[in-house]
């Protein structure tokens, strides 16, 4: 069956058509989003959901999205996006990080000369009839100050277009490196540097905690008489109620508002005060803008839920469509060597550590550790996968490592998934063979070469004649048929694992027996 996508909120429909391009079911209802009890109802039905800000994807939508795997961003805050929750489900949340900054680099550009000159004011008055004149004396930019506070892809776009304009730029970003400072040729400076010496300050950090209220009054008290603020970012990062004062006082001499701290704005403490300009969260809106994010977004989702290749995901490492096909089957054997482990162990576990060696070291093992984690918690928590599984294994206290290594032994690939618990430490391996299919060859370092079916048998022994010939007895005569036998031992008349692959259940009453034949210390049925 094809997967189904739900389209809830304003995208271009260059997107339907990419969806149906590329075969997969496609529902468009672009108001849908704005209902939340009514995407919570029907969310249940779909693989994929396209968004952008208006659709709210909350802890309750996300409960109800049982077949969902993955919500797609046209644009780039996923601050409407509960991501805790959709990573606890399993589902990966992507973004198109670069499709919509120039287009609101643009903008945050057109929102200080709007600011400056007063063109929204101008243009009214005029339009009434009143030619004011003298009313609208503006401020010229070239040569003054503009301070950026984040100065990532957007605010970059931005130093670019206004150190082209003759402005001075200067940048609070903790994250921007010396050296990208001088490419960009701002100027790095602290918060109350970039304070004291702006004369527009523009904001283009994401809401975090940190950067929540970064204006507030107190901030405002440090700037310069007559500043300008534009904020194309986000709504929380102003504090409305101290910038209302200080546009009313005259201490900030215009403002330029696309975000609020609550959209849609219909009502808001900054409307009708002096010098303010505002738009409706049009930062992204430009058709080239839309186009770019509808497009992108529909091709990462299509590629995810068609091949596993996953872009620009927000909880989970990227796999490109080049290398998901690759690494199928090395995420389908770290599968299995956590499955096999999980079904193992008993007590709770300090650390899985996973080695790679080999070719698998040089690909992607950020996914197939991921991948191991997933086998590994299944048997507890049915519904894990690789978005969830690092993030409930460190909520569970399990420290995670990953080591990778040069090919040490015979195979060109292996990977050793090790279990530590309070009381052991136990090792699975296994490698893929050209042909495609992953094999165990290492169990609690006895080497053997088992490929895995879904029902299997794992039995620990010492290595006596007449124990095999007495277990083929046992599942003979209860009518359970054996598909594949595998047999290691660590040395003669020492310790052995047979891993034996039936067709079916065991029941167990026939467990039992074969746990009562003579030199059989553990059996256990696994299911893959
Ligand atoms: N108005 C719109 O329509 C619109 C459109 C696109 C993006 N946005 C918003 O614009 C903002 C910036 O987007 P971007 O693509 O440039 O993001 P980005 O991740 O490329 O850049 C954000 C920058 O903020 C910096 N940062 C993080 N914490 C900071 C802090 N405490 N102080 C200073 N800097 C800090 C980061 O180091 C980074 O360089 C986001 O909030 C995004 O949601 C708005
Ligand atoms: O984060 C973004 O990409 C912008 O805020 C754009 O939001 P929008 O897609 O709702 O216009």
């Amino acid at each position: 069956m094809a997967p189904r996508v739900l389209i809830s909120d304003k995208l271009s429909p260059a997107a339907v058509q990419i969806f149906k391009d590329r075969g997969l079911e496609v529902d468009f209802q672009p108001d849908l989003g704005k209902d939340k009890e009514r995407l919570a109802e029907v969310i249940g039905e779909y693989d994929g959901l396209a968004i952008r800000s208006a659709t709210k994807v909350t802890e309750k939508i996300i409960a109800n999205a049982g077949r969902l795997k993955v919500i797609g961003r046209a644009g780039i805050g996923v601050d409407n996006v509960d991501i805790p929750a959709a990573t606890a489900k399993g589902v990966i949340v992507m973004n198109t990080p670069f499709g919509n900054a120039i287009t609101t680099a643009e903008h945050a550009i057109a929102m200080m000369f709007a600011a400056a000159r007063q063109i929204p004011a101008a243009d009214a008055s005029t339009q009434a009839g009143k030619w004011e004149k003298s009313k609208f004396v503006g401020t010229e930019i070239t040569s003054k100050t503009l301070g950026l506070i984040g100065c990532g892809n957007i605010g970059s776009i931005v130093a670019e277009r206004a150190i082209g304009l003759k402005m001075r730029v200067i940048a609070f970003d903790p994250f921007l490196s010396a050296e990208r400072a001088i490419e960009l040729g701002v100027e790095k400076v602290d918060l109350d540097e970039l304070f004291r010496r702006a004369d527009f300050i523009t904001l283009h950090t994401p809401l975090t905690e940190k950067t929540k209220n970064i204006i507030d009054s107190a901030a405002i008290e440090k700037m310069k008489d007559g500043v300008y603020i534009i904020n194309c970012a986000r709504g929380g990062l102003v504090d409305e109620g101290a910038l209302r004062d200080a546009l009313d006082s005259g201490k900030v001499k215009g403002a330029a508002v696309d975000v609020f701290s609550s959209e849609p704005a219909t009502e808001n403490i900054l409307f009708g005060a002096p010098g303010l300009v505002c738009t409706p969260h049009l930062g992204a809106s430009t058709s080239e803008a839309q186009e770019n994010v509808a497009l992108q977004v529909a091709e990462q989702m299509s590629d995810y839920l068609l091949k596993g290749a996953v872009s620009n995901a927000i909880n989970m490492p990227s796999i490109t469509a080049e290398e998901a096909p690759i690494l199928t089957p090395f995420v389908k054997l770290a599968e299995q060597l956590g499955s096999f482990a999980g079904q193992l162990t008993e007590t709770s576990v300090r650390c899985i550590r996973l080695e790679y060696e080999g070719d698998v070291a040089e690909m992607n093992v950020k996914a197939l550790t991921a991948a191991a984690l997933t086998g590994f918690l299944r048997p507890l928590l049915q519904t894990v996968n690789m978005v969830s599984a690092p993030v409930l294994a460190r909520e569970r206290g399990i420290q995670v490592e990953d080591v990778r290594r040069e090919q040490q032994g015979v195979y060109e690939n292996y990977i050793r998934l090790t279990v530590i618990t309070e009381r052991q430490e136990r090792s699975v391996a296994g490698t893929v063979f050209s042909d495609g299919k992953p094999r165990i060859i290492q169990v609690k370092g006895i080497n053997m070469e088992a490929e895995l079916g879904s029902h299997m048998l794992y039995i620990t022994n010492a290595d006596k004649p007449g124990f095999i010939g007495h277990l083929g007895m046992v599942l003979g005569d209860s009518g359970v048929n054996i598909a594949t036998f595998n047999l290691g031992r660590t040395a003669p008349g020492e310790d052995a694992i047979c891993l034996v692959e039936v067709d079916g259940d065991v029941p167990a009453s026939v467990l039992d027996t074969i746990n009562r034949l003579e030199h059989v210390k553990q059996v256990k049925t696994l299911v893959f």
